[in-house]
Parts: structure tokens; C-alpha cells; sequence
């Protein structure tokens, strides 16, 4: 099933070369972050470049019920009239947060200190994920959350009338639940201390200083410490939100796997807790350029060139990397699977609790398309066939996993035969212009039901 409708059958088949420009959509952790703290401060925030994606909206749509003004003038450019730190409002109706675990655990985080209840949901992949990893950490500074068994949602979240600070080592490397603590700090008095071992995508710590609140983070022996300064009044900003990586991603990897393609992905964001990826391919010895680098709004950003790269050769993943690649796996294993020789893939066991279990999803489907997977509870390794040995022909489970999804449909591009996916509804979370982007490019994608 797709996450809102009916399943979405798609098929992909091997096409000319793919040559163009693709204009990939604005990045989704800072879309969520715009809107969210847009809403905690006083002002008028504007932004330009949102992600339109169902997470995005769904998150907007949840600002409005807390109280914020959240206006979309058109063609990426939104508006966000906050109410304040501590300035939320209690919602009468539950909060949907559909497929997209940025936006549930960040608004918990962010409402978990003011004295209001709120009620969270999802689609079924959303309600299967964990919320312990934030309901704990949020207990330190007296919110209390009734769940389902194990932690899932439906759950409801009671604010702390009386916050105190909390002090927190995150015992996952988690972005998300590194944000929610922060943003629950915001309303705390006194210091919140967030310590991370392994550094994760920074894209808070660096929002919430442009905001104007008093945070630090400095290197220590027991990782990066991050320390805020509750109760700020925070200023209202303009946000220019960067093309994302990870949706960069797809069609970079396609380019390199398609024979004769020369594809140009303009504008990307090359935050370096972002940018594993890029790094993994070059490695592997793909024919993939920075051009035109430069900062933009404090990111480095640069213009990504992709070309055919036949001699690919797999490799081991350090997984030191694995933070700043975690949502590229799914497809980095179909790039694997047209080199020469093992990709191996350590360090990865968050990729379990994805919006699906994504080393299971992937393996499933790559061997069902003629490539051999190995894996542990924290590692996977995909053995290559090298160019033009790819079987192909078999259609993989979706499982409300966009990226499950768009990854199939890049490896059908290259296949001996197509490739299928049972459901490419859920693309629109993340990605809601693939199938035209990945089509002017010269990709063969149709929709099995139309
Ligand atoms: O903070 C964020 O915006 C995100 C953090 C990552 O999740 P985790 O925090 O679970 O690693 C990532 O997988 C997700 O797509 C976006
Ligand atoms: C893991 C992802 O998103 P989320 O956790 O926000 O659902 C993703 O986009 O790959």
C-alpha cells in the first residue's frame, strides 16, 4: 500500500544514456527544521526552496495545529508566523505525522516542554518504528508519553509544566533524537547537554544558532558535546533551503550505472555530515565531479557531475562513515551490484529501523534480481556482477519505503530485465518529482496501472 491511496505498481527498463540537468528538490531535515522553529520563534520566518513532499507537508500541517501560521505562497516559498518559545498551543485534534520519523520526533521533542497533550500517529511503516529512543531522553526533563507496547505509536506525549534541563549521552547515532532533546531544551531553564559519540547530520545545532539561540558544541573525549541555553527569544530568519543529497543521490547513481550518461545535479548540499556518499563512489572509482564549489548560508554546496563509470569496483565501507551516508545505502547497494567484486557494508544497524527494515528490503530484492547478499545484524555485502550482468526481472516489495522504492526503479535502468516495485506511492514523501526528473533524463519509467 502506498501511504496515502492505493499501491502505486511501477516498472523501470534499460534506457539510452542519461544526459541533462536534474533539479533535485530542497533538502528534507532542514524543510522540517525551517517550519519547526520557524513556528518557536516570533516573527514572520520565510522560506524558499521547501521540500513539497508529503513529510514536509505533514509536518507544516502539524505547526498549524500547535498554533503557528504557516502559509505556502507557491513554487517552494512559505511563510511561518511562530508563536514563540513556550508559546504552543494544545492541539484538538491528533497529530498525523504520516510516513516521516524527522517530523514525529522532532515535534515531540519540540512540544515536550510546554504544559500541553498531544496525540501522535502515522501510516503503518511510521507506527512500527521505535519512540522510545525519544520518549526517554524526554522523561529527564519530566514529560511523560503513553505508547503502544514496545514504544510504537499511537502514542501521547504530556508536556512538562515545569521542565527541568537534562543532561543526555546518545546511546544510537541518531540526528532525530539529538534534535528532539534540543528542541525540548529550548524550553527548559538553565543548560541541556547533548553528547554524541559518532557525529550525525548538524543541520539543528547550525539552525538553531542562525535563529539566535546560545549553543556550543565542542570535541571531547566522549564525542561532540552540545550544550544550549534554554528560554531563548529566538529571531525570525529567512531559510534558503539547499537541494537535497540524498535525493541527489538517485540520480547520480543511475548516471554512473546507465552506459554513456553524463548527468549534471546542480546546487547540492556537501555538508560534510551528509556527503559519505560521494565520497564512497569515488572510491569505488566513479566518474563523479564537485564543480562550481562554493558556501552558501554557512554550507558548503557545490554542482555534482555524474558520468557512466564502467570500471566500478567494490570496497570497504568505513563505518566511521555510515552517519553521513545512512539514508544511501539502499542505493549504493544497487551501484554495488555493477561493480567488480564485494561491497561490504559495516557499522549500519539503524538501517534496521528505517521506514523499513532496508537491509532486509534491499537483499530480498536484489536477489530476487540475480545478485548474492550477505548479511549480520549490523553489516551487509552485495557482490557485484560488473556491467551488463545484472539478471534483472523480478519485482521487489516497497514496503512503504520511499527509498526502497526509487533504488529498485535505478537498478531496472541498468538491468538485463526490468525491474518492478509492488508500490512507488510512498517516492512522493521524499521525492515527489522522480518519475519527470528521472524521465527528462531519459529514464523508462512507467506506472503498471495506468
Ligand atoms: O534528523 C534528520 O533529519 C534525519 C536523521 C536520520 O535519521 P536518524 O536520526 O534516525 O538516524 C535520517 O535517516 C533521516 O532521514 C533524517
Ligand atoms: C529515514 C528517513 O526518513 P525518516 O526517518 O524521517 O522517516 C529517510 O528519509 O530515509
Amino acid at each position: 500500500m502506498s501511504s496515502h491511496g492505493a499501491p502505486i505498481p511501477m516498472t523501470s527498463r534499460a534506457c539510452g544514456a542519461l544526459t541533462g540537468t536534474a533539479q533535485v528538490p530542497g533538502d528534507k531535515s532542514i524543510s522540517h527544521r525551517a517550519l519547526i522553529l520557524g513556528a518557536m520563534c516570533v516573527g514572520e520566518t520565510t522560506i524558499t526552496g521547501l521540500l513539497e513532499g508529503q513529510d514536509v507537508l505533514d509536518t507544516a500541517r502539524a505547526m498549524r495545529a500547535f498554533g503557528a501560521e504557516v502559509t505556502d505562497h507557491g513554487g517552494g516559498s512559505w511563510s511561518v508566523h511562530g508563536v514563540g518559545v513556550g508559546g504552543f498551543a494544545e492541539p484538538d485534534q491528533v497529530i498525523d505525522c504520516g510516513n516521516s520519523g524527522t517530523g514525529v520526533r522532532l515535534i515531540m521533542g519540540c512540544m515536550a516542554t510546554s504544559p500541553i497533550t498531544a496525540t501522535f500517529t502515522g501510516d503503518a511503516s511510521l507506527n512500527s518504528r521505535p519512540m522510545a529512543r525519544v520518549t526517554d531522553p524526554l522523561a529527564l526533563f519530566g514529560t511523560q508519553s503513553v505508547g503502544r507496547a514496545g514504544g510504537r505509536l499511537p502514542m501521547t506525549i504530556v508536556g512538562a509544566a515545569e521542565p527541568v534541563p537534562a543532561r543526555y549521552v546518545v546511546p544510537v547515532p541518531s540526528a532525530q533524537v539529538k534534535s528532539a532533546v534540543l528542541l525540548a531544551g529550548l524550553n527548559a531553564p538553565g543548560q541541556t547537554v547533548v553528547i554524541e559519540a559518532e557525529a550525525t547530520r548538524d543541520h539543528t545545532e547550525r539552525m538553531l544558532a542562525g535563529f539566535g539561540a546560545k549553543i556550543t558544541t565542542e570535541m571531547t573525549a566522549e564525542g561532540r558535546v552540545i550544550t544550549l541555553t534554554g528560554q531563548p527569544e529566538l529571531t525570525a530568519q529567512h531559510i534558503d533551503v539547499p537541494r537535497d543529497p540524498s535525493s541527489a543521490a538517485f540520480p547520480v547513481c543511475a548516471a554512473l550505472i546507465v552506459p554513456g550518461s553524463d548527468v549534471l545535479v546542480p546546487n547540492i548540499g556537501l555538508n560534510p555530515t551528509r556527503a559519505g556518499l560521494f565520497t564512497t563512489l569515488r572510491e569505488m572509482g566513479a566518474d563523479l565531479t564537485y564543480e562550481n564549489e562554493r558556501e552558501e548560508g554557512g554550507e558548503p554546496v557545490a554542482d555534482l557531475r555524474a558520468r557512466f563509470s564502467p570500471d566500478l569496483k567494490g570496497i570497504e565501507v568505513p563505518a566511521e562513515r555510515a552517519a553521513s551516508m545512512i539514508d544511501e545505502y539502499p542505493v549504493l547497494s544497487v551501484v554495488a551490484a555493477f561493480a567488480n567484486g564485494r561491497t561490504h557494508m559495516p557499522g549500519v544497524k539503524e538501517l534496521r529501523v528505517k521506514e523499513s527494515d532496508r537491509i532486509d528490503a534491499m537483499k530480498v530484492g536484489l536477489e530476487a534480481n540475480g545478485i548474492t547478499v550477505e548479511d549480520g545484524p549490523d553489516w551487509w555485502t552485495v557482490t557485484g556482477l560488473g556491467h551488463g550482468n545484472v539478471p534483472g526481472g523480478a519485482t521487489c516489495a516497497s514496503h512503504l519505503d520511499h527509498r526502497i522504492a526509487m533504488s529498485f526503479l535505478v537498478l531496472g535502468m541498468a538491468t538485463q530485465k526490468p525491474v518492478s516495485v509492488d508500490d512507488g506511492g510512498p517516492i512522493a514523501t521524499s521525492f515527489p518529482i522522480f518519475e519527470p526528473l528521472m524521465g527528462a533524463l531519459g529514464a523508462a519509467i512507467t506506472r503498471n496501472n495506468g
